[in-house]
């Protein structure tokens, strides 16, 4: 069984656009748990564009399925998470100025800063997550850091199937999934995964605890709703 967590990322970009609390992430929150899914994602970034670090705050509060909260562990995402406590941390490399995560860890030159961050989260009770790429030896360096869990950066994989590259897409992942389930560690995978390809993956790759999904199933989820809402304003019309 793999556990879908949505990243409602998207939201908080929608609601800062026009400022007050339009869609409200609370709510929305609650909601999307109570439709079934199995954890809510957020990924504050430095500079609040999306997420607030209030709102990871907030969230805390009322999200009853797991809480993933997903950033590069600068000093003051460090404490939002010893001061949220949230089920899981996902340490993402992502530089102040990126558009969104663009590469994962490289474990081996950053292990000693690994270690010893892994081991303030989860002296804690923060289970630690490492976003990584499906390289071989970035997942033994990760499980040298002490983490719980990998997260496979799924972006090329997207790519791939997208150009109709499947198998070539997905084999680096498989390997990289077997070793890592062979070295202990338990496997996430996110980004850019998305109604077409999530079978797919979901179907080659053993031993697939969570799925973290944002960008698409928010653009699936009003592309899906649109006709329905167009013609509730419709009726209202007449
Ligand atoms: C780690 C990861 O792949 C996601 O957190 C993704 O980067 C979402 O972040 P944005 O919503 O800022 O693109
Ligand atoms: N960890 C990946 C994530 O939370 C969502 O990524 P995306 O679906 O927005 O690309």
């Amino acid at each position: 069984m793999t556990k879908l967590s949505v990243n409602i990322n998207k939201l908080a970009t929608l609601r800062n656009s026009r400022g007050g609390n339009v869609p409200n992430l609370i709510t929305s929150a609650k909601d999307i748990e109570s439709f079934g899914a199995e954890g809510i994602t957020i990924h504050p970034r430095p500079d609040e564009r999306h997420i607030r670090y209030q709102d990871a705050r907030d969230l805390k509060q009322v999200v009853s399925t797991e809480f993933n909260i997903e950033g590069n562990p600068i000093p003051k995402f460090i404490d939002l998470v010893l001061e949220v406590k949230p089920t899981q941390v996902t340490l993402v490399p992502d530089a102040e100025d990126a558009i969104t995560s663009n590469a994962g860890w490289d474990t081996l030159k950053h292990k000693d800063f690994l270690v010893d961050v892994i081991k303030t989260f989860k002296e804690n009770g923060i289970r630690t997550s490492i976003f990584v790429d499906p390289d071989v030896q970035m997942v033994r360096g990760a499980a040298e850091t002490g983490t719980d869990r990998i997260e496979l950066y799924t972006e090329s994989f997207a790519h791939d199937f997208a150009l109709g590259k499947k198998e070539a897409g997905i084999k680096p992942f498989v390997d990289a999934a077997q070793i890592a389930h062979e070295l202990g560690l338990g496997i996430n995978a996110g980004h850019d995964l998305s109604l077409d390809n999530i079978k797919f993956f979901k179907e080659h790759i053993p031993h697939l605890l969570e799925v973290s999904i944002g960008h698409a199933l928010i653009c699936e989820s009003i592309y899906l709703g649109i006709e329905n809402v167009v013609n509730m304003y419709l009726d209202r019309l007449k």
